[in-house]
């Protein structure tokens, strides 16, 4: 049986005394935390949830979270965690696409709950923070007793997280029992030695994502390490907890390690107890890893996956790293890059190319992956399932829709998402290789290319950039170096940017325009809304278009 049930289970048994949550100066023991998951589903059993039945988590990263979560799986329920951050137009539709009868949400957020609550099938409402009309408060919600964990079978749906729905409305993406417990084990073994007890795991990913879900939460209650909780990102915030919890493990997005080398203060803090920082969700600019390596001297590792495959397929090694790689498959997890016939495309004899240089056309193909931790198919969209799934020798394979190569040491490379791709005047151009190239400008803090319409050329380049003077907060003329931190050049110009481009890249590839923002358009993990960018071009927002923000 592969069930993380039972594998948490067994790491109570084994370390009941470990400090398994840790928030806001307060700790939970295993032991103490496995019997409020035993209470909460006493609590779910005493409101009528069976196994099978979803259970809604719309919470920011706080203990009960944690609790609800395992609570819900030791009942046999499904959970579907919600982003926070949703309004309720987006609620209502993940809780009536989940068929939900249970919701844990902060008090603040009944309101919202309520508000779709008609056209859901949502019974109770259970609060966390404080009363609210319609709520039962959590301490009150949680049962005596502990019921024995509800079997389930390794195939049974254990959780339903949503895509974000950067291509339609979102879909509910079915991670059974198996899926869950096979990439909590694999994400737990990738720091040297494995994760164990005596490592504290910062939890700044949000727990509504598959990342922060899989890699951070149940790799750390999987074996037996200390999970802290931030329900949001700062910089700051983040940095004292490492300094004064003597954090030893950490999980990013490339836009926190972004932010984490624009923080001028950085140096002050003792990081020196982090012992594996790795990151992913989307690409890593090889200029943000090179800068943060630098300035904080350890190895930023980085790894590759989706919801759809609960998450991680892909891993650098710490004893096999190529930068600018997402690394090998993990072990378990087949991989290959394919043409549209399904043939896999020639390997390159090493890699990372010259993208430059290189006809990608020729190398490149879609990533497809199998394995324990792909997804069982997503819920109730037949077609869709029916347009990732290839079944080859008796492998079930999973399109990933990433546009990418590999080559001859089983190293993969994501060129981009096939959705990202900009088509200007019959040329293909991967906005990821133009964002790379910014991000080697002395004075860009950040950036993201788009295609906007173009009548000639059908789409053209254009970049969104965050000066560096925007991003530290202050600007001092003409470009310098202080304390081996550079100071931004605040002149810098959008010819100047575009020019910088041109001089290194095909001209059909540079961005014919630029746009200094303050900030990035960014969903709560970390990836850029480039509807939104692109939104700019017409005048729509992100709240106009078709398309639903993460
Ligand atoms: N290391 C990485 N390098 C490049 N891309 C990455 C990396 N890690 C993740 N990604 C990107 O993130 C995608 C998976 O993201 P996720 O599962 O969070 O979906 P989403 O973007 O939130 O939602 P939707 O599928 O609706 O767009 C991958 O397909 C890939 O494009």
């Amino acid at each position: 049986m592969t069930n993380l049930v039972t594998d948490v289970a067994s790491t109570v048994d084994k370390n009941p005394e470990a400090t398994a949550i840790a928030y806001d100066g307060q700790e939970l023991s295993y032991e103490a935390f496995w019997s409020r998951t035993g209470k909460f589903a006493a609590g779910l059993d005493a409101a009528g949830i069976d196994p099978g039945d979803r259970v809604g988590i719309y919470l920011p990263n706080l203990p009960q979270y944690v609790v609800a979560f395992h609570g819900a799986l030791r009942a046999g329920a499904v959970v579907v965690p919600m982003n926070p951050q949703y309004k309720s137009r987006e609620i209502g539709h993940l809780l009536s696409d989940s068929g939900a009868e249970l919701v844990v949400t902060l008090a603040d957020l009944v309101p919202v709950v309520e508000s779709v609550r008609e056209e859901t099938a949502v019974e109770t409402v259970v609060s966390v923070g404080g009363d609210a009309d319609g709520s039962i408060a959590f301490e009150e919600f949680l049962g005596e007793s502990e019921p024995s964990v509800v079997e389930r079978a390794d195939d049974d749906v254990a959780c339903q997280p949503y895509t974000s729905g950067t291509t339609g409305q979102p879909k509910g993406v079915l991670l059974t029992h198996r899926n869950l417990a096979s990439n909590a084990r694999m994400a737990a073994d990738l720091a040297p030695d494995g994760t164990g007890v005596g490592d504290r795991s910062i939890g700044v990913l949000p727990l509504f994502h598959i990342y922060g879900m899989t890699v951070t939460m149940n790799a750390a209650l999987f074996s037996g390490a200390a999970y802290y909780p931030l329900p949001e990102w700062d910089a700051q915030t983040a940095l004292s907890l490492i300094e004064n919890e003597e954090l030893t493990i950490m999980q990013g997005v490339p836009a926190m390690f972004n932010d984490l080398v624009n923080q001028p203060n950085a140096d002050e803090f003792d990081l020196s107890t982090l012992r594996f920082v790795n990151s992913g969700g989307s690409s890593l600019p090889i200029e943000v890893l090179r800068r943060f390596e630098e300035r904080f001297g350890f190895p930023l590792y980085e790894g590759y996956g989706l919801t759809e495959t609960s998450p991680v397929t892909h891993f650098n090694m710490p004893d096999a790293r190529r930068v600018g790689s997402i690394g090998h498959t993990l072990d378990g997890v087949d991989a290959m890059i394919v043409d549209t016939d399904f043939e896999p495309v020639e390997r390159v004899s090493e890699g990372p190319v010259d993208e430059g240089e290189t006809d990608l056309d020729a190398i490149t193909g879609e990533l497809v992956v199998a394995g324990p931790n792909v997804m069982k198919g997503y819920h109730d969209r037949p077609a869709a399932n029916e347009e990732v799934f290839t079944e080859q020798d008796g492998q079930r394979w999973f399109h990933t829709g990433d546009i990418g190569y590999w080559d001859e040491d089983d190293f993969f490379y994501i060129v981009d998402r096939e959705k990202h791709m900009i088509v200007t005047g019959g040329y293909n151009v991967y906005p990821r290789e133009v964002e790379e190239l910014l991000f080697e400008h002395p004075d860009v803090a950040d950036a993201a290319v788009v295609g906007i319409p173009d009548e000639r050329r059908g789409e053209t380049v254009k970049a969104f950039v965050v000066p560096a003077s925007a991003a530290s907060g202050g600007s001092s003329g003409e470009g310098t170096e202080s304390d081996g931190v550079p100071t931004p050049d605040a002149d810098v110009t959008e010819d100047e940017i575009r020019e910088f481009c041109l001089e290194r890249l095909a001209e059909y590839k540079h961005p014919r325009e630029v746009a200094f923002v303050d900030e990035l358009p960014r969903t709560t993990t970390g990836k850029v809304q480039k509807f939104e960018l692109r939104g700019h071009e017409d005048g729509a927002t992100g709240e106009e278009s078709e398309e639903v923000a993460e």
